[in-house]
C-alpha cells in the first residue's frame, strides 16, 4: 500500500451527523417524540386506539367522524416523523380493517390530504415503512434506563399484542447493533483513499464484530414473536399493495432498512440482477438523507479492489471475515422468513377460528418459494464476494 500509488482525490468530508445518522442510535431516530402538536389530538386518540378499533372493525367510522387537520401546524422533522409514523398506522387499519377480503380502495379526504402532505415534506411515500415501524417507533418505559427489550414499548401500536411488540423491538435492536458497522464506515472512510491498512483492519474487525451482534439480536425474534400470530394477525397491516414479488409486502419491510445496504456498498456485493431492482425499489423507500448515506459509499473507491491489490493476507482475512459474517446474518435471516412466512402459511390453512390469513399475498410472492429464492440470492452473491487467499 504505497501511497505514490493515489490516483484519487482527497475524502470529501464523511460524517454520520451529515447525514442525519445518530452516532449512538444509528437510523433509529433518538428517542423518538411521543406526542403531536395540540391540534393532532384527534389523530393521537385514533392511533392510541387503533388495535382496539381494529378488532372491533369501527375504525373506518371512526376516521370518518374525525375532523379534517391541515398539517401546517407540524414543525420540524420530529413532529413530521411522528405524524407520518400515525397517519401509516391509521391508513394501514382502515385499509385492511376488515382483513384481506375486504380492503378499502379509496382514503377518506381528511385522512388522504394531510397524510400526502406530510410524505412530501419528508420526502417519503405515503404508505407505512420500516422508517414509521421500527425507526420512529419505540420508547423508553424508564427514561433513564437501558434500550432493552424489558424497557421499551412502541409508541404505536397494530394488532397483534406482545408479539407485534416483539416484532417492532427486536428489529429496533437490530438496528442499534449495527451502530458500530455504521462507525466503522466513517473510520474506513479516509483509509480507503490514503490507504492505510491498519485503520482498515480496525474498521473490517469492527464491522464483522457488529454484524455478528445483529445476528445475535436477529435471534431473539423467535423468543418474542408468535408464527402464528405474525403471519395471521400482524402481516396484512404490513403489506403494502397489490403487486409482483416481492412488492406486496414492501410496505414495511425491513429491506427498506439502510443498514444492510449500507453494508453491501462499502464491501462492493454485486447482487444479481433479478434481487437488485428489488432492493434498489427499496431505497425509495427511505429518508433521503439515510439513502444518500449509500450512495456517498457507492462512490467511495472500491474497497474490494483495493484489498485485494494490496496483497496482504491479513486485510483480505478482515475483509473476508466482514462477508462471511454478513452472508451468516442473510443465512439466520432466510430461517426467520421460513418460520415467520413460508412455515406459517401451511401451519395457518385449515385451522380456525381466526383471521384470514393474508393468502393473496402469500399467491403474490411474500410467503412462499419465490421469497426464498430472492432471499437465497441475496445471501448467494454475498458470499460470491469472498476472497479466499
Ligand atoms: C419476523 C421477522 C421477519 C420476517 C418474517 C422477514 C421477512 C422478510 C421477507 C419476506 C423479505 C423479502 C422481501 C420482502 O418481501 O419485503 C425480507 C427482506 C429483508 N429483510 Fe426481513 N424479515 C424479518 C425481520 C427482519 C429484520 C429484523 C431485519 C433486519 C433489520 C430484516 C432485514 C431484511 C433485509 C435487509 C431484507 C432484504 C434482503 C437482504 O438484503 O437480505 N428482516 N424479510
Amino acid at each position: 500500500m504505497d501511497p505514490a500509488h493515489v490516483t484519487e482525490p482527497p475524502p470529501p468530508p464523511f460524517a454520520l451527523d451529515k447525514f442525519h445518522i445518530s452516532q449512538e442510535y444509528g437510523f433509529l431516530l433518538p428517542d423518538p417524540q411521543t406526542e403531536l402538536p395540540t391540534p393532532y389530538g384527534p389523530w393521537m386518540d385514533l392511533a392510541r386506539s387503533l388495535p382496539h378499533l381494529i378488532a372491533t372493525r369501527q375504525l373506518r367510522a371512526h376516521v370518518h367522524q374525525a375532523p379534517q387537520l391541515s398539517a401546517a401546524q407540524l414543525h420540524g422533522h420530529r413532529d413530521l416523523r411522528l405524524a407520518h409514523l400515525v397517519l401509516s398506522f391509521i391508513t394501514a387499519g382502515y385499509v385492511w380493517q376488515d382483513g384481506e377480503e375486504g380492503p378499502a380502495k379509496v382514503l377518506p379526504q381528511n385522512l388522504a390530504v394531510p397524510y400526502w402532505e406530510v410524505s412530501r415534506r419528508l420526502g417519503l411515500p405515503p404508505i407505512l415503512l420500516h422508517a414509521d415501524l421500527v425507526l420512529a417507533n419505540w420508547r423508553r418505559r424508564d427514561r433513564a434506563g437501558p434500550l432493552e427489550l424489558g424497557n421499551l414499548d412502541p409508541i404505536v401500536w397494530l394488532p397483534g399484542g406482545e408479539s407485534l411488540r416483539g416484532f417492532v423491538l427486536v428489529t429496533v435492536l437490530v438496528e442499534k447493533a449495527a451502530v458500530p458497522g455504521l462507525q466503522a464506515i466513517v473510520e474506513a472512510a479516509p483509509a480507503i483513499w490514503q490507504p492505510d491498512r491498519e485503520t482498515l483492519l480496525r474498521a473490517l474487525a469492527q464491522l464483522a464484530t457488529a454484524l455478528g451482534a445483529m445476528t445475535e439480536a436477529l435471534r431473539l425474534m423467535h423468543d418474542h414473536v408468535d408464527p402464528d400470530i405474525f403471519y395471521t394477525a400482524i402481516r396484512l397491516f404490513l403489506s403494502g399493495g397489490v403487486s409482483e414479488l416481492p412488492q406486496a409486502y414492501s410496505g414495511g419491510s425491513a429491506a427498506q432498512s439502510t443498514v444492510l445496504h449500507a453494508f453491501d456498498a462499502f464491501l462492493g456485493i454485486r447482487h444479481h440482477e433479478e434481487s437488485l431492482a428489488f432492493l434498489r425499489q427499496m431505497r425509495d423507500y427511505m429518508p433521503p438523507c439515510h439513502r444518500a448515506f449509500v450512495e456517498a459509499i457507492q462512490a467511495f473507491p472500491p474497497l474490494r479492489d483495493l484489498v485485494l491489490s494490496s496483497g496482504n493476507e491479513a486485510l483480505c482475512c478482515a475483509y473476508d471475515g466482514c462477508v462471511t459474517a454478513l452472508a451468516a446474518f442473510r443465512t439466520h435471516h432466510i430461517a426467520v422468513a421460513t418460520r415467520y412466512v413460508v412455515a406459517a402459511a401451511k401451519t395457518s390453512r385449515g385451522s380456525l377460528p381466526r383471521p384470514a390469513p393474508p393468502s393473496g399475498l402469500e399467491q403474490r410472492g411474500t410467503g412462499g418459494s419465490p421469497v426464498l429464492r430472492f432471499l437465497k440470492s441475496v445471501r448467494d452473491a454475498t458470499r460470491e464476494a469472498l476472497l479466499h487467499v
